[in-house]
Order: C-alpha cells, then structure tokens, then sequence
C-alpha cells in the first residue's frame, strides 16, 4: 500500500490520484509517511518537495537527506489552485482566523493582505486537516484555505475562490520508497542528491557544480541545507537531468564522491514534464552497465 501526506483532500492527496486509485495511507506529517516507508509501514509514500512559488519543501529536503536512506522512484507536477472555504453561512467579514499550511498561506500572502488584512492566519499540518479542522463547529478557526476537493469533503463552501497570488503555481511531488533500483532510464530523466561539502575546502560549492558542468550535466534545483550538526555547516540538496546509468551523470556522481564529505544517491526516475535533456547521450547499452557498475563499485565496495 502507498502512503501519503494527508489527510484526505490534500494536494498530495489529489497527486497521487492522478496515478493510482488504490486504497492509500495518509499520514499527518511528512516525516511520519517517510518514516512509515523506512519501517515498512508502507511500500512508498507521496510527499511534497517542492512548489513554483515558495520553492523547496524543507521538511521534505531534509528527512529526505537524513536518516536510513529512500529511493525516489517517481515525481508527479500538480497546478495548485486555493479557495477560503468557511462553514456554511460564514461572509467574508466574518472571518477573523484562518487556518492552512504555511507554504499555502505565503501563497495567498498578497490576496490575504488586500481583502483580510484584520485576519490572522495560522499554518498547520496541511491544507486539508484545517479544512478538517474548521468544519467542527467549536473551533477557534473561521475559513481554511486549501483545495476545492478539501472544502467539499469536510462540507466547507468557499467564501473566496482562486485566492493564489500567483494562478499558475504547481507544486512539484516525490514517490519515495525503501531502497530499490532506480526504474529503468526513459531518457528524460531526472536524478536527485544530496552532497555534504567539506567544510575546510576553499571553493568546495564551485567544484561540486564542476562536477556537472564539465560534463554537461544540467542541473534542475539545488538548495542549501543546514546539516543541523552546527552554524555554517551545510550540505546541498540537487536535481540533475538525466539518470544514474547515463555515463555522463555516472561520472558526475563518481566526482563527487572523490571532493564531497559524503553523498547520498536519492534516485534517478522519469521527468514528469518529459524534457529531454538537451545533450543527448550517444551510449550504447554496455557502455551504460559499465558505467553502472563503475559506480555501484564505488558506493558499495564490498559487493
Ligand atoms: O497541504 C497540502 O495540501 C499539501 O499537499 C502540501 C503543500 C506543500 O507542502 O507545498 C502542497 C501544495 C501547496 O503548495 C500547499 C501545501
């Protein structure tokens, strides 16, 4: 069974129908559905990573880089639309406390500071357990903004639809699941890492993106995240184009493996937008195994 960040009527929620409408597990936080994939809980988990607007989902970039290691095996691209839903007969003059997930409420900042400047907005679990939550009649919370779907399934209507600041917002989604091999390369694909830097090396974050330019490799995110070990130290959380079995990013990871304190492999899977990088790799299929092999001989020497 898959996991989920839930509950029901989350964006991730609405991600992951998009490709399986078997019965799924939510999970009220992201770490909770990461770690129910590292305890077997379930197979894998959707979670967020990532929106247009308010960039990387950090919680998602660092229990991802931490902890027993997942694979990505597949990302979904979901356009992200917001309503200020209330219970039935609530006018927008009353509401006085509004309740969301904090990516969603800096995605309505602006709208929110035009039409309810008096409002006070909390953030909270995720856009769908405040619509859970408002729809008990005792609470403290006025409106939820969240998804038509989240609205409608807790008997919420909208006092406001299309609230985003920005209308074309998508939010980017992950499959994680327990260590596995990569799905096979379709060609427009993407890889996702995690790179320590040294901390005592002068130029250490030009050298780690040497390692993909020199190569061609063109990279789709990278962020900074603290390792939580102490003040200035970080590592980097990337997306690559292309996948582990493509010589080309092969190499790269090899490199980096030689300059990085450590690196952790998340996964190489199919792009969602299907873009093809735009240097093509003219490999045969052994010279893919060789560099295949190259690599796994290097992060698991023993085998
Ligand atoms: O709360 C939800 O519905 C989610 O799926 C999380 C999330 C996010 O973390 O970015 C997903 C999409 C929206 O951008 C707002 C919230």
């Amino acid at each position: 069974m898959l996991g989920y960040f839930g509950p029901a009527g989350t964006f991730t929620h609405q991600a992951l129908l998009t490709f399986s409408t078997d019965p799924a597990m939510p999970f009220a936080t992201v770490g909770e559905a990461l770690d129910a994939v590292r305890e077997g809980v379930v197979e894998a988990a959707l979670v967020p990573i990532e929106n247009s607007v308010e960039g990387g989902v950090t919680v998602t970039l660092d229990t991802l880089a931490s902890g027993r290691p997942l694979t990505i095996v597949r990302e979904v691209l979901l356009p992200v639309q917001f309503n200020l839903c209330a219970r039935p007969g609530t006018r927008l003059e009353d509401v006085r406390r509004v309740l969301t997930h904090p990516h969603a409420a800096a995605q309505c900042r602006g709208w929110m500071h035009e039409f309810l400047p008096a409002a006070r907005i909390t953030g909270g679990g995720s856009t769908a357990a405040a619509a859970e939550e408002v729809s008990d009649p005792s609470s403290k919370y006025d409106a939820a903004i969240c998804a038509q779907v989240a609205g409608d399934l807790y008997g919420l209507e909208p006092v406001a639809t299309g609230i985003a600041d920005n209308a074309d917002a998508v939010t980017r989604f992950v499959l994680a699941s327990r260590p596995t091999e990569p799905p096979a390369r379709s060609g427009a694909d993407k890889t996702t890492l995690v790179a320590y830097m040294r901390a005592d090396r002068s130029g250490a974050l030009l050298e780690i993106l040497e390692q993909f330019s020199s190569r061609g490799v063109n990279l789709s995110r990278i962020e900074s995240r603290p390792t939580k070990t102490g003040l200035g130290n970080y590592c980097f959380s990337i997306d690559a184009e292309g996948h582990l079995r493509d010589p080309r990013v092969a190499e790269a990871m090899l490199g980096l493996h030689r300059i990085c304190a450590d690196v952790v492999f998340l996964g190489s899977y199919p792009r969602a937008d299907g873009v093809r990088p735009a240097i093509a790799d003219g490999f045969t299929d052994e010279e893919f195994a060789a560099a295949r092999a190259w690599y796994a001989s290097l992060i698991h020497p023993e085998d």
